[in-house]
C-alpha cells in the first residue's frame, strides 16, 4: 500500500508528531494552499484560513479533508460530497478554550464579575458546544445565566429567553455559528436595531465571528456613546482589524479566543482521528492528550479573589489585547495579525487544571464545580 500524502497547514499542532512515519506530510501557510499544491494529496488538513471550494479539489486525488475547527463555513461541503472527498471539522474542540476567555474577559473588566456575582445576570447567544460550556461555567460559579438559541428545542436550552432578554442582561456573550439561513440567521444579528436595546452598562462580548455584528452600526453607537463596553476577539473581514473599533474595546484580541494548546491539540487529534477511519490507517496508540495543569490557589480567599487567582494562573486576557493593539499600530496591520496567532504562545486551558487545594475552603469547592464542567473525559 502506498504512503498517505497529506498537505496540512503549518499552524496545526501535533501532525507531524503523530503521523511520524506512516505518512508524508507537507506543512504550508493556510492562506497558500491551492489546488495546484493538492494534485497528489489524499489528504488536506486545514484551520479557518483556507477557503476549501470546488476549484481547490477538483482534480485532485484528495479523499479526506479536515478542518480543525469549530467552525466550517470555509469549507464547501457541497463540493466535497460532489467529488466523494469524506469530510470532517473538530466541533467543541476548543468550546472550554473560548469559555476560558468569556470568564478571562469577566473578571478582567471593571466591576462585571461583581455585579454577577451580586444578582446580575450572563445573557448568552447561541448554545451549541460553546455556549453550553459558557453556561455550564457560569451557573456553577452561581451566577444567573439566560440562554437563547431559536434553532434548539426550548426544553434543551436551561433558562431559555428571548433575544431580547438576553439583550438586558449584564453581560452578552455571543456563540452563535455564522450563517445566513432562514428564520434565524446570525449573519448580522446585532443589527443597529438590536444594538441600541443593549444599554451602555453592559458588557458586550464577541469571540463568534465578526459578522455576526454590523461593525458599521457598532461603530457608529461607538461614537455616539451608546455602545456598551466591548470585548472582541473577532473582526468584520479579517486579517484586517478596525483600529477605529479596537480604540472603543475595553479589550480586543486576534481571533485567539480559542487558542489554548489543548484546544489546538484535540482539534487535530479529532481530524486525525476521522482522517484515519476514511483513509484506512492505523493510528493506535498515536492520539494522546496533554497532562494535567496543576494550580494551587493558597488558602482563605474569597470566590472572587480565589477566581481572579485561578484565571491569571491559566490565562492572560490583558495580554493578547496588548499583542494586538502593537499590530494594530504598525503599517502592516493584517499581516501583523496572522503572524501574532501564527506565534501564539502556549496557553493552557481551565479544563486541564488539577486544584491543589484543601477542597474545605469554600471558594476551592465552588471553583473545584465549576472546573469539572470543564473537563473533556475521552472526546472533544
Ligand atoms: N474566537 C474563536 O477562537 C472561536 C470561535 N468559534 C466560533 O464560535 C461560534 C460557536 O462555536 P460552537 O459553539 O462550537 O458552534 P456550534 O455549531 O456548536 O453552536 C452554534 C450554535 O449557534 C446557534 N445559532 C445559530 N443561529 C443562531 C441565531 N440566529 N441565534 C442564536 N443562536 C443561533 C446554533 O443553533 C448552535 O446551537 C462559531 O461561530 C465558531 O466558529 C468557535 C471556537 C473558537
Ligand atoms: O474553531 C473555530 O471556529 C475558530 O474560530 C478557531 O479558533 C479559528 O482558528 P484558526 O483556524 O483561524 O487558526
Amino acid at each position: 500500500m502506498s504512503v498517505l500524502r497529506i498537505v496540512f497547514d503549518e499552524n496545526l499542532v501535533g501532525v507531524q508528531e503523530t503521523l511520524e512515519g506512516i505518512a508524508e506530510c507537507h506543512a504550508m501557510p493556510g492562506r497558500d494552499i491551492h489546488q495546484a499544491n493538492l494534485i497528489d494529496a489524499d489528504a488536506l488538513l486545514v484551520r479557518s484560513v483556507t477557503r476549501v471550494g470546488a476549484e481547490m479539489v477538483a482534480g485532485t486525488a484528495l479523499r479526506f479533508v479536515g478542518t480543525a475547527t469549530a467552525g466550517y463555513e470555509h469549507i464547501d461541503q457541497q463540493a466535497l460530497a460532489a467529488n466523494a472527498i469524506a469530510f470532517s471539522a473538530a466541533p467543541g474542540c476548543n468550546a472550554v478554550a473560548v469559555a476560558d476567555y468569556v470568564l478571562a474577559a469577566v473578571v478582567a473588566v471593571a466591576d462585571f464579575w461583581e455585579r454577577l456575582a451580586a444578582g446580575g445576570s450572563l445573557g448568552i447567544v447561541g448554545y451549541g458546544h460553546v455556549g453550553r460550556r459558557v453556561q455550564g461555567m457560569f451557573a456553577a460559579l452561581g451566577v444567573r445565566v439566560l440562554v437563547h438559541d431559536p434553532w434548539l428545542p426550548e426544553g434543551e436550552v436551561p433558562a431559555s429567553a428571548s433575544l431580547d432578554e438576553v439583550l438586558s442582561a449584564d453581560v452578552i456573550t455571543l456563540h452563535t455559528s455564522l450563517h445566513d439561513r432562514s428564520p434565524w440567521p446570525s449573519c448580522g444579528l446585532l443589527s443597529q436595531e438590536c444594538l441600541s436595546r443593549i444599554s451602555a452598562d453592559s458588557l458586550l462580548i464577541n469571540a463568534s465571528r465578526g459578522e455576526v455584528i454590523d461593525q458599521n452600526a457598532l461603530l457608529a453607537a461607538c461614537e455616539n456613546g451608546t455602545a456598551p463596553t466591548l470585548v472582541l476577539d473577532v473582526w468584520y473581514g479579517e486579517p484586517s482589524v478596525s483600529a477605529q473599533l479596537l480604540n472603543h474595546c475595553a479589550l480586543g484580541s486576534a481571533h485567539i479566543a480559542g487558542y489554548s494548546q489543548d484546544a489546538k491539540w484535540r482539534g487535530t487529534q479529532h481530524i486525525l482521528g476521522a482522517m484515519a477511519r476514511s483513509c484506512d490507517l492505523n493510528l493506535s496508540g498515536r492520539l494522546q492528550h496533554l497532562p494535567t495543569l496543576p494550580v494551587s490557589l493558597g488558602s482563605g480567599a474569597s470566590l472572587a479573589d480565589a477566581l481572579r487567582t485561578l484565571v491569571s494562573q491559566v490565562y492572560d486576557i490583558r495580554e493578547d489585547d496588548r499583542l494586538l493593539r502593537e499590530v494594530v499600530a504598525q503599517p502592516d496591520a493584517a499581516k501583523g495579525f496572522d503572524a501574532l496567532r501564527k506565534q501564539y504562545r502556549v496557553r493552557r486551558e481551565l479544563g486541564a487544571v488539577l486544584l491543589q487545594d484543601d477542597a474545605g475552603n469554600a471558594a476551592v469547592t465552588a471553583l473545584g464545580g465549576m472546573l469539572t464542567q470543564l473537563q473533556y473525559g475521552d472526546g472533544p
